[in-house]
């Protein structure tokens, strides 16, 4: 079965970062759209990723990875380029409280990132479910060019009525028929 997406409020949560390698720092991109409360842990750190610590602030280790390092932490991302080391990790997480993202062993991931656009408070999560990283980077880039500004506007203009009307039946049926009359002109 395909993976359930879902917004997840990263607000509380710890986050731990194993690696500091080419898979890692594109990961603690991703990250870092969304939080700055992450740790990374590593024996080495790309020029990229050194600057993103510095930029963000970013607890960080340089070190060899110890066992007991995950405790206290709630999601994982496991880049270490020795995958019987992931195998390792994996195990000691077994029927644990964490949430868990490996990058060479997808049948033992909770979770995988997708690609997004954000655009303001849109944001598109877009996924092959793991399938086909490749197209899904150009499919973000395609549907970037294709939503117009007028989308992004119009969103702020809802999002500010809403919380003008009251709300109930009226309210729903109001914003259905006006949003379905913006998408038809639109097309
Ligand atoms: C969204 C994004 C976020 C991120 O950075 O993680 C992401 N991959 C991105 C780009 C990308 N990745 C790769 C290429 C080269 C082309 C190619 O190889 O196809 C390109 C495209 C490019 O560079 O153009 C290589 C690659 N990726 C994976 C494998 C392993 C495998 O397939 O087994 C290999 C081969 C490794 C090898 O052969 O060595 C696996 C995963 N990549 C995922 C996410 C997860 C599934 C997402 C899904 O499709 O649902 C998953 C499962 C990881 C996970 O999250 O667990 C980011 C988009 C950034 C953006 O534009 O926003
Ligand atoms: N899922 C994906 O999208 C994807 C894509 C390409 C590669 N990969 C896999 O991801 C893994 C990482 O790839 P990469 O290109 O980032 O590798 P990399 O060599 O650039 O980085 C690996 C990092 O792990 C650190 N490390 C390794 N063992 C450690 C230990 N015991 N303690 C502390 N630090 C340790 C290294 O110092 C380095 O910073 C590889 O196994 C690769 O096969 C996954």
């Amino acid at each position: 079965m395909a993976n359930c997406p879902m917004f997840l409020n990263l607000k509380g949560r710890k986050i731990l970062i194993l690696g500091g390698g080419e898979i890692a720092t594109r990961k603690l991109k991703v990250l870092l759209d969304f939080t700055k409360d992450i740790t990374v842990i590593s024996r080495s750190f790309s020029d990229e990723m050194q600057k993103l610590i510095k930029d963000n602030k970013l607890k960080n280790f340089k070190k060899e990875y110890k066992q007991n390092d995950i405790v206290g932490f709630n999601i994982l991302i496991v880049a270490f380029n020795d995958i019987e080391l992931q195998k390792q990790i994996a195990k000691q997480v077994e029927g644990k409280n964490y949430l868990c993202n490996f990058a060479d062993l997808p049948e033992n991931c909770d979770f995988n990132l997708g690609a997004y656009l954000k655009k303001e408070d849109l944001i598109i999560s877009i996924s092959t479910n793991g399938g086909a990283p490749s197209v899904i980077t150009q499919l973000k880039l395609w549907l970037d060019k294709k939503i117009p500004n007028s989308v992004i506007d119009f969103i702020k203009e809802i999002k500010k009525e809403r919380l003008s009307l009251p709300k109930g039946e009226e309210r729903m049926k109001y914003f259905r028929n006006k949003t379905k009359d913006f998408f038809d002109k639109l097309d």
